[in-house]
């Protein structure tokens, strides 16, 4: 944990994500980063200089036989809040428009969701799980798939609804959040979405890899990149 957490604190300078008095929705998937993401953010919340409060929200997709109880089970060992919202979104996605392109009306569901259930629910900012591997796929996608150079942002403020969205794993690799994941024993929820891993997305990540293995500051100058060439990942001064 302790390098996810000073890579995770050095995310959180860097782009000044936490302030004092902020309470934070973290969205929990049930998956291994998101999980990752509540732990190191429970820890944080410890020592960091700025004080500020956590709490974990999961959007229950409604497939059939998703079970959040373990993850219960975590919050309450690690001192947390939990809201499950259950929701019917898996059956109006395949069921009800019969969605040729799920994902993306998934997600915006999904987003929604997370979103409103933290302002319900009095908070500030809602962090989500994405590390250091889904920034650099998701350039890529934008840059091959889309011909433009983009990428979430470390940052996003939704003026709708008056709320900050941080990405506190940023600078996290994925093979630690897996390896932390492992030792902690997370309980990870079994996702029984059939479109999980069918993306190009998984592309995009044997490219990053096979460049990788090629050039071991690969990924880092891609990052740079991305920090140097677009505005909102821009660092700001502490
Ligand atoms: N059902 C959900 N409820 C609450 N938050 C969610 C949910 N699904 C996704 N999120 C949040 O959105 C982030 C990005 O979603 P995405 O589906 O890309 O997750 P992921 O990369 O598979 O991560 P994870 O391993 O946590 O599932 C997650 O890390 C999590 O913070």
């Amino acid at each position: 944990m302790r390098k996810i957490l000073s890579r995770t604190r050095r995310a959180v300078d860097d782009y000044h994500m936490i302030a004092e008095g902020d309470k934070i929705a973290v969205g929990v998937s049930g998956g291994k980063d998101s999980l990752t993401l509540l732990c190191a953010l429970a820890e944080l919340r410890r020592f960091y200089p700025n004080k500020f409060d956590i709490l974990a929200l999961s959007i229950d997709m409604g497939f059939d036989g998703t079970d959040f109880s373990k993850v219960q089970e975590l919050c309450e060992k690690i001192g947390v809040e939990y809201i499950i919202e259950k929701t019917d979104i898996a059956e109006v996605v395949f069921d009800i428009r019969k969605e040729s392109n799920p994902c993306s009306l998934c997600a915006k569901m999904r987003r929604g969701g997370v979103n409103d259930l933290a302002v319900k629910n009095g908070c500030n900012k809602v962090a989500l799980g994405h590390h250091n591997e889904d920034v650099l796929e998701t350039f890529f996608l934008s840059l091959f798939y889309e011909g433009r150079l983009g990428c979430f942002s470390p940052v996003t403020y939704l003026s709708r609804k008056d709320i900050h969205v941080i990405r506190p794993l940023i600078y996290v690799a994925e093979g630690d959040i897996k390896g932390y994941a492992n030792r902690a024993e997370l309980p990870v929820v079994y996702n029984p979405c059939p479109m999980d891993g069918k993306s190009k997305r998984q592309d995009m990540k044997e490219f990053i890899n096979s460049g990788q293995k090629n050039d071991k500051f690969f990924k880092k100058k891609i990052l740079n990149a991305i920090q140097t060439g677009l505005p909102a990942w821009q660092k700001l001064n502490n």
